[in-house]
């Protein structure tokens, strides 16, 4: 028994190369190990894709759309913005979209929906619409806190502190966003002090987590590493941080990795790439989730998000509003499925 072991050990041996190049994965491991292994994605389409399309969009369209992405795996969809209609007419239907989710069974079990309120009146209007969590959004500039919201970013605090006191009553958490964090359409170049000042006063009012936005995707990867410095030397930790990026000059993407080397978990996107600003001329939409996604399962970083379903949702909501989907990667599926 025993000499039959030595000789098929013998044999296995004389079965191998007697040598072997070892070829160091080094540098592709690291790249991974700086990433976190699990990102939240927080798909914006519903409010901040559709908010700028000038044709209306069925209510009965952005459920289904807001339901397909749930069955995707999303766990975080924005649903939509408790906003004045005047001012951003395709958020009118907010009750009714929010009425028609209100059965969080089945498919939307487990499915975080939060909603824009820029005052109280926003606020009020959520919670009675169902909303368990909303966004309040400030600038860092003040020409495009007038812009967007018609008052100065001061005023907007203001208007935030009511719905935090509001909010503690009513349970209901509260994100915060800060808009123009790497470029102003009005201003140009932002100060990252100015957003880092934004961002604290946000924390500090009592958002669990603020999305940094680039609102007219104008950022690159050392802006946002400049930016990033910043915030963590004000002693505000990344963990409390999102990042929310357009993808204008075609930089999300590469914005976003640097976010997550930096140990940001949360990442803002819009199936299909959906989107632009009303108040930021020329801007396109935000970077798309298909992209982050592709991007995400190549880094072995896990989102939870079925890709080929997402891909639907995406291709659905595209038709809809009769256009493709701004997303490279669900182009390139869409077209291999074709044949
Ligand atoms: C903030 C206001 C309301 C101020 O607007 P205002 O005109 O200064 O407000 P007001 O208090 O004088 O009220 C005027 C009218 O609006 C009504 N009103 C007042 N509040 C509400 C409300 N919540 N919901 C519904 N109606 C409201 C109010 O009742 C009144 O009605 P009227 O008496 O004339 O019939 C307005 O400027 C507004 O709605 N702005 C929203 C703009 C917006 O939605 N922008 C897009 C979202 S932000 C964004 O996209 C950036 C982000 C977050 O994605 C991050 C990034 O990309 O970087």
């Amino acid at each position: 028994m025993l000499r039959s072991l030595a000789r098929l050990s013998r044999g296995l041996r004389s079965q191998c190369p007697p040598e072997v190049k070892i070829v160091d994965v080094g540098p592709r491991d690291g790249l991974r190990s700086q990433c976190p292994p699990e990102v939240k994605i927080v798909d914006v389409g519903p409010r901040d894709g559709l908010q700028n399309e000038k044709t209306l969009v069925e209510t009965a369209c952005k459920v289904e759309l807001i339901k397909r992405l749930a069955a995707a795996g999303l766990k975080c969809v924005e649903a939509t913005a408790f906003v004045s209609p005047k001012w951003v007419p395709q958020m009118g239907d907010h009750a009714e979209v929010m009425a028609a989710l209100k059965e969080k069974d089945g498919v939307l079990s487990g499915v975080d929906l939060p909603v824009l309120a820029p005052n109280l009146k926003g606020f009020e209007g959520a919670v009675a619409a169902g909303a368990q969590e909303v966004a309040v959004f400030a600038a860092a500039t003040e020409s495009f806190s007038k812009k967007n919201t018609n008052c100065s970013i001061a005023e907007s605090f203001d208007r935030f502190l009511p719905i935090m006191e509001a909010s503690k009553e009513k349970n209901v958490r509260v994100r915060g966003y800060v808009s123009v964090a790497l470029g102003c359409p009005y201003e140009g170049a932002v100060a990252p002090q100015a957003v880092t000042g934004v961002i604290k006063k946000l924390l500090d009012m009592g958002c669990y987590e603020v999305s940094i936005g680039d609102t007219i995707g104008c950022g690159t990867a050392g802006g946002v590493s400049d930016l990033l410095d910043c915030v963590e030397a004000e002693g505000i930790a990344l963990d409390h941080c999102a990042i929310h990026f357009h993808d204008t000059y075609g930089q999300a993407l590469a914005n976003i990795l640097v976010g997550l080397q930096r140990g940001v978990k949360v990442v803002d996107s819009s199936v299909a790439g959906l989107g632009g600003c009303p108040y930021a001329k020329g801007a396109t939409g935000n970077v798309a989730t298909e992209d982050v996604v592709y991007m995400l399962n190549g880094l072995g970083v896990s989102t939870g998000v079925d890709l080929d379903k997402l891909v639907d949702a995406g291709a659905f909501i595209s038709e809809k509003i009769g256009r493709s989907p701004a997303s490279r990667a669900a182009s390139a599926i869409l077209a291999k499925r074709g044949g």
